[in-house]
């Protein structure tokens, strides 16, 4: 491999630790991620549980990574604000206001996905549960 190719190379591995590290360190700092691990270690087992199709997979695997995304960028904003506007300013309140807004809204767009994906077979589970 010629040394320039090799430098990129070795930058683009650098550049997935310094994200696996932004993810590391978000984890340990935010307890709403630590919450969204949880969830999704229950809509995994859920989808293994019951079965889903692979359809549903991919719309379980969209939502999941959605929320993890939305939460990781108000948490970069959340950052950037207490860094930039470590006193109260309307401005900073408003950012992090709208920020928590985009994750609110995402939880609840998984949620009805959930509802959809996990609603019918759960239900059909359960009154199975309840004959048997
Ligand atoms: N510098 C600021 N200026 C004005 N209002 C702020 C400022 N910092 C925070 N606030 C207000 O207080 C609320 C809570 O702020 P905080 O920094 O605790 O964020 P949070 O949304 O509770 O985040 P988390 O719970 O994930 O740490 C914000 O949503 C905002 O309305």
């Amino acid at each position: 491999m010629p040394p320039r190719h090799r430098t990129r190379w070795r930058h683009e591995v650098a550049s997935f630790g310094y994200a696996f590290q932004g993810i590391r360190e978000a984890l340990q700092t935010e307890p709403h991620l630590r919450f969204h691990a949880l969830a999704t270690v229950v809509v995994i087992g859920l989808g293994l549980w019951l079965q889903v199709s692979r359809h549903d997979w991919a719309l379980l695997a969209l939502s999941i990574g959605a929320v993890w995304t939305a939460e990781l960028l108000n948490t970069a904003i959340e950052t950037l604000v207490n860094l930039v506007s470590p006193d109260f300013h309307p401005l900073a309140g408003r950012a992090k206001d709208v920020a928590a807004g985009a994750v609110l809204l995402m939880a609840l767009a998984a949620g009805v996905v959930g509802l959809l994906v996990f609603g019918p077979p759960l239900w059909t589970k359960l009154l199975a549960l309840r004959t048997s």
